[in-house]
């Protein structure tokens, strides 16, 4: 399942992460991609140094405090966050990502990936991220601040960009739940549970939808 979240960032978040940009030092991204990805991947990635320490914190926090990506993705673990750059004819073609990042004492299965955009959509063109699902390509290119978290298993892509810069923080997650259709049906139960309490108060439909949501998540998480 996919998700766009809009504003998960502030504009003022936005604004405090365009303006670090400005300083900080990009290295290829063709660096951090695996040999086949590597060969498809020209785009431009933040390094490590303060100015990285201090946007990262912004997104991790933002991620953090989104309820609905909390509640979408039940995430058990997430990668350090990514600051991709594509400058115009800067391109990411069609891979899959990394099934398992990080080190044999530090790893995390990736089964979800987040975009957020951090350029307004208007300044760029180009620049899509589109996802192959179900046999359908899907295409996407968010406001500033807005994230999408998509099945990190699908083959995916960014179109190239032909006008402007587009600049993005990725971050994967491994979640609680790691089959998609499980976690479908929780985030149904949960959408369920808001009708509901919208409709009735915590009223003993209630209770008894978040006692089986609360029990599935008993049932299939691995924590
Ligand atoms: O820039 C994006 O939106 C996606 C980048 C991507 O697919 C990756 O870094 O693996
Ligand atoms: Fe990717």
């Amino acid at each position: 399942m996919i998700h766009c979240v809009p504003a998960v960032l502030n504009p003022n978040e936005v604004a405090a992460i365009r303006s670090k940009l400005e300083s900080a030092s990009f290295a290829d991204g063709a660096g951090t991609a695996g040999w086949s990805a590597r060969e498809v991947k020209r785009n431009l990635q933040v390094t490590s140094g303060p100015e990285y320490e201090q946007i990262a914190r912004i997104v991790r926090e933002a991620f953090m405090r989104s309820g609905e990506l909390q509640a979408a993705l039940l995430p058990a673990r997430a990668t350090p966050v990514l600051f991709n750059r594509y400058a115009q004819a800067m391109e990411y073609g069609p891979h899959v990502d990394t099934p398992v990042m990080g080190n044999m004492s530090n790893s995390i299965r990736s089964d979800i990936a987040i975009t957020i955009f951090l350029c307004d959509p208007q300044s760029y063109d180009g620049g899509e991220l589109t996802v192959f699902m179900n046999g359908i390509s899907n295409q996407f290119k968010l406001e500033a601040g807005g994230a999408i978290a998509y099945p990190a298993n699908t083959l995916h892509h960014v179109t190239p960009v032909t006008r402007g810069v587009r600049d993005a923080a990725i971050i994967w997650v491994q979640s609680q739940v790691r089959d998609p259709a499980r976690r479908e049906v929780l985030w149904d139960l949960e959408n369920a549970k808001h009708e509901i309490f919208k409709r009735e108060g915590k009223s003993s439909s209630f209770d008894l939808i978040s006692k089986s949501r609360a029990n599935l998540i008993r049932m299939w998480a691995e924590v």
